[in-house]
């Protein structure tokens, strides 16, 4: 089980919502993941005008927890802002707190996460921070008391994988909150690495909504992320140096 705050999930995989080619694709890419949690930028909502259709319509939300994100601050002041906004609407307590530090990389800027997040927990909101692959980033935002930390495998969008598995590892050895491993995840391979590292989620988007078959994606990340779990549990053998014969030789007639 994933426990974020007070709440247990059987998945864990989390999925966003943004990017699909059509709302009816999104839909059913939701389903195929089998998620519980969703993830959308508050700023794609329009909450003045709450009667017109948005991208949430289509998806029966009572069977989802929602992760609503900061995505579009650059600051703490803003991130804090949106954040109490989606509260307000009465969104979700839970929240993404996502502050981009650079327009080109779409990099979290580490100051002001941590600033919008020691706030956000302030005011009583369960605190999810996306950050880079920064060890001492988690654990000061852990000591906080947020209540899991998303470090980026690559920059948002970009599909380039895990660049740094060694640093998600580090994150992961010295967590005491969940690890979510959020952004880049080009391929199942990918979503499964990170789980086979013990990353206790993963968070994408891209990845499915740019597939060629957005419902199909959704699936293999689905099992994928079962499958790196699975042999995260079961346990990985060790690396060698030199070859060992996988049928023993011992006991047997010599020919
Ligand atoms: C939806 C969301 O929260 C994104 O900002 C997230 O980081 C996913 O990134 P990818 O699109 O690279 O999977």
């Amino acid at each position: 089980m994933l426990t974020i705050g007070k709440a247990s999930f059987t998945s864990r995989l989390l999925l966003g919502t943004g990017k699909f080619p059509d709302l009816d694709i999104q839909s059913k890419a939701v389903e195929a993941a089998e998620t519980e949690i969703l993830t959308f930028a508050v700023r794609r909502l329009n909450l003045e005008e709450r009667d017109k259709q948005h991208f949430l319509d289509t998806l029966d939300l009572s069977r989802y927890a929602l992760l609503p994100n900061t995505a579009g601050a650059t600051t703490a002041n803003e991130a804090v802002r949106i954040a109490k906004l989606a509260r307000a609407s009465g969104l979700c307590d839970m929240i993404k707190v996502e502050v981009i530090g650079d327009s080109k990389t779409l990099l979290p800027d580490p100051f002001e996460t941590l600033k919008a997040s020691e706030k956000l927990l302030e005011e009583g909101f369960i605190v999810l921070p996306y950050i880079s692959d920064d060890v001492i980033l988690a654990k000061r935002l852990q000591n906080l008391g947020v209540h899991a930390v998303m470090p980026g495998a690559s920059p948002i969008g970009t599909g380039r994988g895990l660049l740094n598995p060694f640093s998600l590892e580090l994150i992961i050895e010295q967590a005491e909150v969940p690890v979510i491993v959020d952004a880049g995840i080009r391929s199942p391979g990918d979503a499964a690495m990170a789980m086979q590292l013990g990353a206790d989620a993963v968070l994408l988007n891209t990845a499915v909504s740019g597939a060629q078959d957005p419902v199909k994606m959704a699936e293999a990340m689905k099992l994928a992320v079962r499958a790196g779990r699975y042999g995260f549990e079961a346990g990985l053998i060790p690396v060698k140096r030199y070859a060992s014969a996988s049928s023993p030789t011992e006991g047997l007639v010599q020919a």
